[in-house]
């Protein structure tokens, strides 16, 4: 028989950085797509949302820097509530890079797409330098930064994307299909790259590969539910599991 610590020996238990707690959300046209999320994210963990197409992946994320706000249920960062007077606060927190890059870039140079989010910021124009250069290196792209983004190729534009969120130094990052398109070199630089990264990390793929090797947590939806939420070599070891809900390793 095992017994519990007492309370006082017990060690305290981290704040999570994020806390989703019974997320319902319908679109307009009434689809409900998350049907009572309940995840809890602590400091530091690197967490896979796998899922089939429609699973609601894409959704959820949506939810953690507030593009859709909980119609039922709550989403927290670091303690603070995603609402509406929170945006700021929240965006601050959570870098969210989505699966099409072209949906991030938009400057004449990719110095001004790295730059613009730490210029917002009120930053003084030696820390802006200062950040550009650091995300810049961080995702292999240093010297590239007079380049126009549609002249870059498809793997350096999703790594200019990355850039643009991390020179903001958000808490936690969320990227949207990161391996997405790219060829076998691409993938081994953006695995290296994930693993290289301190940052607390959220990533939604259908990259089983991906998965094995840079997370050690993994959660699968299916149809807006939480259906497993583990140890990645167990979730990825159950073939059953996986193909119950449209996944499979390659
Ligand atoms: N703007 C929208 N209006 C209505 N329904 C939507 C909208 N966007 C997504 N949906 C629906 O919500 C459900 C969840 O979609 P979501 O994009 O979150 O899934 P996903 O798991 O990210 O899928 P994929 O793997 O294909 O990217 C799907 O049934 C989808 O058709």
């Amino acid at each position: 028989m095992t017994l519990e610590a007492p309370a006082r020996d017990r060690a305290p238990a981290a704040a999570p950085l994020v806390l989703v707690e019974r997320l319902i959300f319908r679109y307009p046209n009434g689809h409900q797509a998350l049907h009572g999320i309940d995840l809890r994210i602590d400091p530091g963990e690197k967490l896979a949302l796998i899922g089939p197409n429609g699973a609601g992946k894409s959704t959820l994320m949506l939810h953690l820097n507030g593009i859709h706000l909980p119609a039922e249920g709550s989403v927290a960062i670091a303690g603070i509530p995603v609402t509406r007077q929170n945006l700021g606060r929240i965006r601050a927190l959570v870098g969210l890079v989505f699966q099409d890059p072209d949906d991030q870039l938009f400057s004449p140079t990719v110095y001004d797409d790295v730059a613009f989010g730490p210029i917002h910021m009120g930053l003084a124009r030696d820390e802006v330098e200062a950040r550009v250069a650091r995300a810049l290196e961080a995702v292999g792209l240093a010297g590239l930064e007079r380049r126009q983004p549609f002249h870059l190729s498809l793997g350096q534009r999703k790594r200019a994307a990355l850039a643009t969120v991390l020179s903001m130094s958000p808490q936690l990052l969320v990227l949207d299909e990161p391996s997405a398109g790219l060829d076998p070199r691409g993938r081994r630089e953006l695995i290296n790259l994930l693993r290289s990264l301190d940052q607390t990390l959220l990533v939604s793929t259908h990259d089983m590969r991906l998965v094995a090797e840079v997370f050690p947590r993994t959660v699968i939806l299916d149809e807006g539910r939480i259906v497993a939420d583990g140890p990645t070599p167990d979730l990825l070891a159950d073939a059953a599991l996986l193909e119950r809900h449209g996944l499979e390793m390659p």
